[in-house]
């Protein structure tokens, strides 16, 4: 999963998208980049690693203009280490395009076969957000009459990278001299939501970003998320367009946002994220009620950070002490992100420590938002039993996830799945925890779309049903013998 933030400004924006990118650091932490637009003329600097430590004084002093962007990246495709992979994706023409991308490409195969025969355009990595702005640059091409690029020929354009692409892309495009570009794929898999700040200028000032918490920060009145196939294209001068672009548009948002990659400050598809984990911690404790017996819990410890609105709730639901045993130093970056399982395990031993005073002798029942590859969980209940827990009980504010993630979050492959074949007393066994208890599939939907109309998830990583046609078991298989990291 990644960060994506474009900003239209009356000022220099450069400060801006580095400060948005700041927030959104949680959703990548391999690589970053920023890019601006000054008249005509494009800059651009990227850089491995934090944001923090990525850019210095003169690479922001050299990102001059009004309209810009920028990305963090958690690598899904290629491999996190490249500087080469690393967004945002520069093609020459038409015009000159720069796009950062949120999102997997599940036709990639045949992007990459199309692009090369048939467009003949050149490709020189293995990302799919390079397919993503070569097919938009071939489609936009395909518009062009004149130097003047209009808001019809970039919806045509769209609508056509709609047809050509498949799996879940959010992505926003500087447009060199005419404008910035903001486009969601037909089942709003990845979120988008879209700011306005009144300005100086004939227009508004406008942003697009991953999460509201970046619009919130910068005192941006919150537009809406933008639509499943829309696209909203905006001038240098702050007019702004949008168009449904999508034959047959279908909101379905990645459940796991609400699980654990966004913010719990952040408000998706009109659904607050901390609510839902709430929500997903009262319904747990349901299930924990039915299926277990908790009369000799001594106390609900969260593991920190994701699972603390959960854990809360199934404390008070089933009026047992909430107690925070887990020490979680805060220079260490978030684990689930990391590239590899080897800096993945020994992260977690840097990052949590259990205090002894909070264990000795007690029964435990552990709440962590979800449990991937189980990396977490084992380290977890080893390090609560080296501090003296008694009985340790692990529950799980998702469901077991069981089939890899397509869509832009990298669990790829089925066989690094902790749950994956495993039935529950086995993955408890694996993890050496005396009892083991997921939320059910059907709370964990109900929980999160509580209140709003939102009527389908994607939940392919607990359910293994793809939304999109093209992953089929040999694709799957394909993506598992590809896999890099
Ligand atoms: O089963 P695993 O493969 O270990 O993955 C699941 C764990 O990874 C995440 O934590 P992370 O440290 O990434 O971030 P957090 O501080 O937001 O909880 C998540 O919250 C789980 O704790
Ligand atoms: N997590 C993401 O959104 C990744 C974007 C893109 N697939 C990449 O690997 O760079
Ligand atoms: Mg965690």
């Amino acid at each position: 999963m990644c960060g994506i933030v474009g900003l239209v400004s009356s000022g220099p924006v450069n400060q801006q998208v580095y400060d948005a990118l700041a927030l959104l650091q949680h959703r990548g932490q391999d690589s970053t980049g920023i890019a601006t637009a000054e008249g005509r003329v494009l800059h651009m600097t990227k850089a491995k690693g934090q944001v923090r430590e990525a850019y210095r004084t003169r690479d922001m002093r050299s990102l001059l203009g009004t309209m810009g962007l920028g990305h963090v990246r958690y690598a899904t495709r290629g491999t996190a280490s490249s500087e080469e992979e690393a967004q945002p994706f520069y093609v020459n023409a038409p015009y000159g395009i720069i796009l950062v991308h949120n999102g997997n490409l599940t036709n990639t195969r045949e992007l990459t076969r199309e692009l090369n025969d048939v467009d003949r355009r050149h490709l020189n990595t293995n990302s799919d957000t390079e397919l993503l702005v070569n097919v938009l640059a071939h489609e936009l091409q395909q518009q062009v009459l004149g130097n003047e690029l209009f808001p019809e020929q970039v919806f045509a354009a769209i609508s056509r990278v709609h047809e050509r692409v498949e799996g879940s892309y959010a992505a926003i495009a500087l447009i060199a001299g005419q404008g910035l570009l903001a486009f969601r794929d037909p089942f709003g898999i990845r979120p988008l939501v879209l700011g306005r700040r009144t300005s100086g200028l004939a227009g508004d000032e406008w942003v697009v970003a991953s999460e509201s918490l970046v619009l919130e920060a910068g005192d941006y009145e919150v537009v809406r998320d933008l639509a499943p196939g829309e696209a909203v294209f905006i001038t240098p001068d702050g007019q702004m367009e949008s168009r449904q672009c999508a034959a047959n548009p279908r909101l379905i948002p990645c459940s796991f946002e609400y699980v654990y990659l966004a913010r719990p400050d952040s408000v998706m598809n009109g659904i607050s994220v901390y609510e839902a984990r709430l929500r997903l911690g009262d319904r747990l404790a349901n299930t924990i009620a039915q299926y277990a017996p908790t009369g000799n819990i001594d106390v609900v410890m969260p593991i920190p950070d994701s699972s603390r609105p959960a854990a809360m709730q199934v404390a008070q639901k089933l009026g047992i002490e909430y107690r925070e045993g887990f020490y979680k130093n805060r220079y260490v970056g978030r684990t689930f992100i990391m590239p590899g399982q080897a800096e993945r395990k020994r992260s977690v031993k840097q990052k949590l420590n259990a205090m002894s005073s909070e264990f000795r002798g007690k029964n435990i029942l552990i709440v962590d938002d979800s449990i991937v590859r189980g990396t977490t969980s084992q380290e977890i209940v080893e390090m609560a039993r080296a501090a003296g827990a008694n009985e340790v009980t692990f529950t799980s504010a998702a469901p077991p996830v069981r089939y890899p993630h397509v869509y832009g979050i990298n669990m790829p492959t089925s066989r690094e799945l902790v749950a994956h074949g495993r039935k529950i007393p086995d993955i408890a066994r694996e993890l050496g925890a005396d009892h083991l208890i997921y939320q059910e599939v059907a709370d964990m939907q109900a929980a999160i779309v509580e209140g709003t109309d939102i009527t389908e998830l994607e939940m392919s990583c607990f359910t293994g049903d793809y939304v999109t046609g093209t992953v089929s078991p040999e694709y799957l298989e394909w993506v598992e013998a590809n896999q890099n990291s």
